[in-house]
């Protein structure tokens, strides 16, 4: 048993694979039987927030096509359709029981916009205090390469900061986290408890097998990641298995619980630099600044810089490299990408003589640095 008794927020993210059938049609029962658990567990006051995917997958479903299309202009369009589709599905199930619910499109670049992402939060709040169930989903229509999140489960771990969450649910067609694919590997065994996403960990995850879901057991992995960095807990769970969502609640042994506590407990701040926000470009390092900022987490000066790559602004965030192109750390620069071109390879004393101004001797502060973690010197 676990003592979940503190869980406040809860973020359940439903993967296609837990509201489609194997052909990946949309199958009500299933929704239903999820919604009946989440409807339950929202009466022990706990709020909950639903990330769920399957647009696209109702789109084929309401035009009545025998696969999904290739093109990205026809699923563009059908995840419109199809979007529209599963909402009315959600909005039917939850009045059932009493409850409304409000739809979130959201994109990365969503996440990256500070103002656009202080207007989701304030949102997220009002609709946790009309205690309506936000059902948030990528704006597929919309989401080209370039601002796209990709996945839910990642979408869902971005989602955490918003609303304070104390743990994410993601809902699959899987246990949880075997030490290998089980539908490739009869002998793999299901790990219950992960304190940390070491390497090991990440090693274990593979794609999916199924053509419904996007991302497998490694885009989870990924999640977890950036749940526990956030001191928040992750689990995973089967959709298929009866009441899994109550029992995980109640602290039942269901599914690989992974626990935040041995997460780096980022700030806000540092949280949104190293996940939510999209580099603009990036600052490659010599061996002696990538030595200052890894072992004594200090502030990047002109000096250690080799080359600048990209267009970017003062304010906004970057990666920080080795000469191998290792990423070091992300961060938020004090000048633009002209001005760092200028200055770079000088010492402090000397900016001045070369811009003709001086704000910072620094070009990223280390209180706007966060390393990667596990990175060596
Ligand atoms: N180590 C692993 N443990 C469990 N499942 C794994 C593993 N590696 C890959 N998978 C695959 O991940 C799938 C779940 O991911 P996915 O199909 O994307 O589901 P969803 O639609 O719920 O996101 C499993 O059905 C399985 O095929
Ligand atoms: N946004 C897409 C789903 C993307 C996705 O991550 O799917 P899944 O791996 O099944 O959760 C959709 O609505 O079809």
């Amino acid at each position: 048993m676990r003592d979940l008794s503190n869980i406040k927020n809860l973020i359940i993210k439903i993967g296609s694979s837990s509201l489609c059938d194997d052909e990946g049609n949309i199958n009500k029962e299933k929704i239903l039987n999820l919604i009946q658990q989440i409807a339950y567990i929202k009466r022990k006051g706990i709020s909950i927030t639903l990330v769920s995917s399957g647009a696209i997958n109702a789109g084929v479903h309401v035009m009545n096509l025998e696969c999904r299309p290739q093109t990205i202009p026809q699923k563009q369009a059908l995840a419109a359709i199809g979007q529209a589709s599963l909402m009315q599905i959600y909005e039917d199930l939850f009045s059932l029981f009493n409850l409304k619910c409000a739809q979130i499109l959201l994109n990365h670049d969503d996440f990256d916009d500070r103002k656009r992402l202080m207007n989701f939060n304030n949102a997220m709040q009002a609709l946790i205090e009309y205690d309506v169930v936000p059902i948030i989903n990528e704006n597929d229509t919309l989401a080209v390469e370039e601002i796209k999140v990709g996945d839910n489960d990642t979408l869902a771990s971005l989602v955490v900061p918003a609303v304070n969450a104390d743990m994410v649910v993601l809902v699959s067609d899987i246990d949880g986290l075997y030490d290998d694919n089980p539908h490739t590997n009869k002998n793999a065994r299901l790990i219950r408890n992960v304190d940390g996403i070491t390497k090991e960990i990440e090693s274990m995850a593979k794609d999916a097998s199924s053509k419904v879901g996007t991302g497998g057991m490694i885009t989870k992995i990924r999640a977890a990641k950036v749940c526990n960095d956030f001191g928040c807990d992750m689990a995973i769970v089967n959709g298929n298995q009866p009441n899994v969502l109550i029992d995980l609640i109640e602290g039942k042994d269901v599914g690989t619980y992974f626990d935040g506590k041995p997460g780096r407990l980022l700030n806000s701040r540092q949280h949104w630099i190293m996940y939510r926000s999209m580099p603009k470009g990036t600052i490659v390092v010599d061996e002696g600044a990538k030595k200052a900022l890894v072992t004594c987490h200090s502030s990047l000066l002109p000096k250690g810089i080799i080359e600048v790559r990209g267009n970017f602004l003062i304010s906004q965030i970057i990666d920080i490299v080795d000469g191998n192109d290792n990423l070091l750390a992300r961060g938020m620069v004090n000048y633009s990408s002209d001005e760092i071109r200028l200055i770079k390879g000088l010492n402090t004393s000397e900016i001045e003589d070369v811009l003709h101004y001086k704000d910072y001797d620094e070009v990223v502060h280390a209180n706007n640095l966060v390393l990667v973690e596990g990175v060596k010197n």
